[in-house]
C-alpha cells in the first residue's frame, strides 16, 4: 500500500481506504478463484494495482469519461483505475463469468460506485465508450478488430480516444502495422521497481 502511495501521494482518505482493502478482498477471494497467480499475491500492488495504475501515468481521464476493460479477469487494470478515477465510468467485461464476479464483489466491498461489470464476450458489446484499457488479454491487432465498434467519435479527452493497452517485452513488431496512430511509454520512466523494466503502456488512435 505504502507503494501506491509512493507514486500517487494525493490520495483522498476514501481512496487509501479503498486502496488498502485489496489486499485482504484478492487473498480471499483468490484462494477460491484463481484470478492472479497464487505465487503472485504477496506482489498485488506492485504487480497488479501498481501496474494497473501505470495507465494514470499517461492519460488524465476528465470527469465524465467512459472506459471499458476488455478481459478484466479480476479486475486489472479497471478496479485500480476505477479507485483513482472516482468520477470516470468504468465498464469491466469478461467471459468468465466467475472471474467477473470476483471482480464485482470486490468493487461492491470496496464502495466503488462508478464501475458496471458484465459477463460477455467483447465482441457482443455495443455500447460506446472514450478509451478501452486491457491488460494481458490477446494481441493489439485483434483488439483493435474488436473493439472498432465500441469507441465513440465524441471527444473529450487531450488523448483522442482509442485503445490503452498494459504490454510486456518485446512491442515494436506487434504495434508495427498500427505505427502511425500508435504512442508507447515505457513504465521504468515512470516506476523505479524492477518489475517495470520492460513494462509498456502502448496507445492506438482510433
Ligand atoms: C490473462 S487474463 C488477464 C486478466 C486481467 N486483465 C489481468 O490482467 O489480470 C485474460 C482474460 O481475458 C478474458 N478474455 C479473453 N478473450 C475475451 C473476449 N473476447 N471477451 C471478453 N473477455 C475475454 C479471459 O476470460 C481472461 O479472463
Amino acid at each position: 500500500m505504502e507503494l501506491i502511495l509512493k507514486y500517487f501521494p494525493d490520495l483522498t482518505e476514501e481512496q487509501e481506504r479503498q486502496f488498502a482493502a485489496l489486499y485482504d478482498l484478492y487473498s480471499d477471494w483468490n484462494s477460491k478463484i484463481n484470478v492472479i497467480s497464487r505465487k503472485d499475491i504477496g506482489n498485488l500492488y506492485e504487480h497488479h494495482v501498481l501496474h494497473s495504475l501505470g495507465i494514470a501515468k499517461v492519460v488524465n481521464f476528465r470527469p465524465g469519461t467512459k472506459i471499458m476493460d476488455l478481459g478484466t479477469g479480476g479486475g486489472f487494470p479497471g478496479i485500480p483505475l476505477a479507485i483513482l478515477f472516482p468520477e470516470v465510468r468504468f465498464h469491466l467485461m469478461d467471459s468468465i463469468g466467475k472471474k467477473i464476479r470476483v471482480a464485482a464483489e470486490i468493487a461492491d466491498s470496496i464502495g466503488l460506485k462508478n464501475v458496471t461489470f458484465r459477463h460477455a464476450r467483447a465482441e457482443e458489446e455495443k455500447q460506446t465508450f472514450d478509451f478501452v484499457v486491457s491488460r494481458a488479454v490477446m494481441p493489439l491487432a485483434d483488439l483493435l478488430k474488436i473493439i472498432r465498434k465500441n469507441i465513440s467519435s465524441k471527444q473529450q479527452n487531450a488523448l483522442p480516444n482509442g485503445l490503452i493497452c498494459l504490454k510486456g517485452g518485446e512491442l515494436e513488431h506487434e504495434a508495427m502495422p498500427f505505427k502511425n496512430k500508435t504512442i508507447m511509454w515505457d513504465l521504468k520512466d515512470f516506476f523505479e521497481e524492477e518489475f517495470f523494466q520492460t513494462k509498456k503502456v502502448v496507445y492506438v488512435a482510433n
